[in-house]
């Protein structure tokens, strides 16, 4: 067997990894990345972006839905065909840029999983590979279900590949995947079911909002089951059945496919890496606040996989970095979880930066909470939207504000604002100083802040 080594070997080519290996390469370290899939990552192969481009096709059509009557006569209609072809057109050509991009770099490439036959090497391509350093940025996959009939499961990345929209669809979870192409599916006409374990869909989001959007999304004909236990999946002849127990009782359900949208577990498993003696729990790779794995200082791990993300791709690309530079320069950088804001792009999107009411309270001694339904207001009405909705967190004692939750069409771009005022610590007197756009999403954040 041939040996190789380098100074830095990263292993997955998604944001967090491409982003460490070209900051160590850009210092002139020998530097190799491998992935066992496609070159990319998930985000720009099949997360994010593409589930974007897809959206914006069942927007429109939802959009027009709201304006039937008012001045559009007839609802557009959709070839998939050429939807799914525009598609492809941007994921299809990331995996050979990003290997070229890479290459030119002088960065080498594998493609495959390696696995760690000691603390300093691993085996790949029928190479023993030893490095100074490894970086593990192999993200996320699907947390299998251990149910029957869990090989007739489909996960999130066969919704962005469907050839045709599906009669029924029953999803198995209700987080961002489930709830996103929920929304997609039950506008472009699937009947769609929401299997939920819990007694509510995204927990970690404001429930207030939450509420008004299991609404909102109800009347778009999605069905909620909640506190719902799988327990199998059958194939029938066009069918699946799907067996639950709900309040001790079983049921079952019939639809076309059915998705696995029950979380995501860090992709650690064809890594061999109880062989270095590398520290994995349900999170991902244990880390230090330089990402520096707890067990294994010569290994770092960045994105989704490290136990200290948060599975969001600027977290990730930001993983990377600090990982990248630490390799470089022992210590130099931490991660300190920033003011993140998120976006769960349903219909309407609901939007979150800062503390959750819960947190806020137990943080500061006095929280003021502006709380509110805002579809009276002229940005909802011009939009026929019935949904428009906001809880906003301020620290009484300084005026601060701490949290902001907003359930709007335009949510995913407005927070971005409330992400700045936290980020910069302003209060609601500063905000209120600004001068914003009319008419404008933003502009109604001043009015909200009104007692
Ligand atoms: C459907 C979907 C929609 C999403 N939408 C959003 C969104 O709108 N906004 C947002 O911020 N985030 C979104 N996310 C999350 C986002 O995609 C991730 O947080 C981000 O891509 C993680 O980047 P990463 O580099 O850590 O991991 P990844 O991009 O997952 O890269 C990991 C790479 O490692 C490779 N790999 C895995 N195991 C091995 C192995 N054993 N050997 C070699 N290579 C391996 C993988 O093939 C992959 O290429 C979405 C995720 C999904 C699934
Ligand atoms: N817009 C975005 O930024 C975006 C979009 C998609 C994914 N992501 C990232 O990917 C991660 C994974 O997303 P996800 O939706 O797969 O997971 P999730 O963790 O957000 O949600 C999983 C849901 O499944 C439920 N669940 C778990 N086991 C179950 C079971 N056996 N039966 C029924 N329900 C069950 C959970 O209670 C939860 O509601 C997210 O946490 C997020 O970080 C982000």
């Amino acid at each position: 067997m041939k040996n190789k080594h380098y100074d830095v070997f990263v292993i997955g080519s998604g944001i967090a990894g491409q982003t460490a290996a070209k900051i160590c390469r850009e210092q002139n370290l020998r530097v190799a990345i491998t992935d066992n899939r496609e070159f990319g990552g998930t985000c720009a192969n099949r997360g994010c972006d593409s589930k974007k481009i897809l959206l914006q096709f069942s927007e429109l059509i939802y959009q027009s839905k709201k304006l039937e009557g008012l001045g559009v006569k007839k609802l557009p209609k959709l070839n998939w065909n050429k939807v799914q072809k525009f598609r492809r057109s941007f994921s299809n050509p990331i995996p050979t840029n990003t290997e070229q991009n890479l290459k030119e770099l002088g960065i080498s490439l594998y493609h495959q999983s390696p696995k760690f036959i000691s603390k300093q090497e691993v085996e790949v391509e029928g190479k023993v590979v030893s490095a100074d350093y490894f970086i593990i940025a192999t993200g996320n996959i699907p947390r299998e279900l251990g149910i029957e009939g869990k090989e007739l499961l489909k996960v999130s990345e066969d919704i962005l590949d469907l050839k045709k929209i599906p009669k029924s669809i029953t999803f198995i979870g209700s987080g961002y995947i489930a709830m996103e192409f929920a929304c997609m599916l039950a506008t472009l006409g699937s009947k769609v079911t929401i299997l939920e374990r819990d007694e509510t869909s995204l927990t970690n989001f404001d429930p207030f909002l939450v509420k008004k959007l299991i609404s909102k999304m109800e009347s778009l004909g999605v069905k909620f089951i909640f506190n719902a236990d799988v327990t199998a999946v059958k194939k029938l002849k066009k069918n699946l059945k799907v067996s639950y127990s709900l309040d001790g009782k079983s049921q079952t359900l019939k639809s076309r496919m059915v998705i696995n949208a029950a979380g995501r577990a860090p992709a650690v498993e064809a890594l061999e890496l109880n062989n270095a003696g590398i520290e994995v729990d349900n999170d991902g790779v244990v880390v230090n606040d330089y990402l520096q794995s707890k067990s294994h200082p010569n290994v770092y791990a960045c994105g989704d996989v490290s136990n200290k993300s948060l599975a969001l791709t600027p977290l990730s690309g930001l993983q990377g970095y600090i990982a990248g530079h630490n390799v470089i320069m022992e210590k130099s950088k931490t991660f300190d979880v920033p003011c993140v804001p998120s976006t769960v792009f349903t219909t309407p999107n609901l939007s979150s930066v800062g503390y959750g009411e819960e947190e806020a309270k137990t943080r500061y001694k006095n929280i003021k909470v502006y709380q509110g339904d805002a579809r009276d207001w002229f940005n909802a009405k011009k939009e026929h939207e019935d949904t428009y909705a906001y809880t906003i967190l301020v620290n009484e004692r300084t005026d601060e504000i701490v949290g902001a939750h907003i359930l709007s069409s335009e949510a995913n771009e407005s927070i971005n604002v409330f992400a700045m005022a936290i980020y910069n610590k302003m209060t609601v007197k500063e905000f209120k100083n600004l001068i914003f756009t009319y008419p404008s999403y933003v502009i109604d954040f001043k009015s909200m802040m009104e007692n």
